[in-house]
């Protein structure tokens, strides 16, 4: 006979929900920093510039009654280039996969034509809830919040508008116990202590990407990929790890930007991500960073495969 216990730990699953939400939203409007306060820590990498994010990266919330693996997706827009259809794809095919979906709308800027583009993508995914979240309520007083929410509850048909923010915690963790509410009962999917099931390797080069990221010129954002090409202890050693990456540009131009003059910027680069790299793996960290001009590689599918960016 099967039983739906969870054996481990003798809870029985009709007291357990677990399953998958993703967040979704113009770029830049807080749901990688969301994710990382929901989860407690930094799993996806944030900057103050649009479009940090391109991978499903996910966190995991553990609650004693319930395990959430948040799914984060790249900003939803309108796709310009090769790179950008293959993120709306991405984005699109997500929706349909989850359990419940969060909304993001920041509190800050007024509902505009970014935000009905994603609530009309979003009116299409029938199936599954949408909890739609407020963020950044720090950022503006409470009758801006409030009228934010009428504004945002006019966008669509909603499960729950709650409003919260994600640097002064407020509401948090009220987003994730609305969020857990539309899981379906079941055992936990990941092991207790698990955070993320990204890869080391992929969460290694979304922090060096981070750190390139830092106070490059507009156009220079979407031109940064990173790859990490080995990473392993070294010989005889079990407080340091190799790691070799590579700094992919489209432009030469790009490349002087990135590496500096006689190399500054790209070792401030490497020093910024390796105390990062550190901090994720616990221990020391040499860190060998190249950068290479991969000529134009947002619009060649070849390239693309290569980065990871799959059809
Ligand atoms: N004041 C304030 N700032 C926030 C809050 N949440 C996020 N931010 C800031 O907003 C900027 C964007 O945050 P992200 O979490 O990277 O936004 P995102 O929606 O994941 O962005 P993409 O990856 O580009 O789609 C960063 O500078 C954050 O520090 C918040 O609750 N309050």
């Amino acid at each position: 006979m099967t039983t739906l216990g969870d054996t481990t730990t003798g809870r029985p699953a009709d007291h357990f929900r677990s399953g998958f939400a993703c967040f979704i939203g113009r770029p830049n409007v807080g749901k990688s920093t969301l994710m990382n306060a929901l989860v407690g820590t930094k799993v996806a990498i944030t900057s103050s510039r649009p479009q940090t994010t391109r991978r499903a990266i996910r966190g995991i919330v553990h609650r004693p009654d319930a395990q959430l693996v948040v799914v984060d997706t790249p900003g939803l827009h309108k796709p310009r280039t090769l790179l950008g259809e293959r993120l709306d794809s991405l984005v699109r095919s997500t929706l349909t996969e989850v359990d419940v979906i969060g909304f993001c709308v920041p509190a800050d800027q007024p509902v505009g034509p970014g935000d009905k583009y994603i609530a009309r993508e979003l009116a299409g995914v029938r199936r599954t809830p949408i909890v739609a979240l407020v963020t950044k309520t720090d950022l503006v007083p409470p009758e801006q919040v409030a009228g934010q929410l009428l504004a945002v509850g006019r966008l669509g048909d909603f499960a729950d508008i709650v409003p919260c923010s994600a640097v002064d915690g407020f509401q948090v963790g009220l987003a994730g116990d609305l969020l857990i509410s539309h899981l379906p009962q079941g055992m936990p999917l990941y092991p207790e202590g698990d955070l993320t099931d990204e890869p080391e390797q992929v969460l290694v080069a979304e922090l060096i990407r981070e750190a390139a990221l830092e106070g490059v010129r507009e156009e220079l954002p979407h031109s940064i990929a990173v790859m990490v090409d080995e990473m392993a202890p070294r010989e005889g050693r079990d407080d340091l790890i190799d790691v070799y990456a590579h700094l992919y540009v489209e432009r030469d131009s790009q490349k002087g930007i990135i590496i500096g003059h006689k190399g500054s910027r790209l070792r401030e680069v490497g020093a910024a991500a390796r105390r990062q790299i550190e901090a994720l793996l616990g221990t020391k960290v040499f860190l060998d960073l190249r950068v290479s001009v991969l000529k134009d590689w947002q619009r060649d599918p070849k390239q693309l495969r290569r980065l990871g960016f799959y059809d």
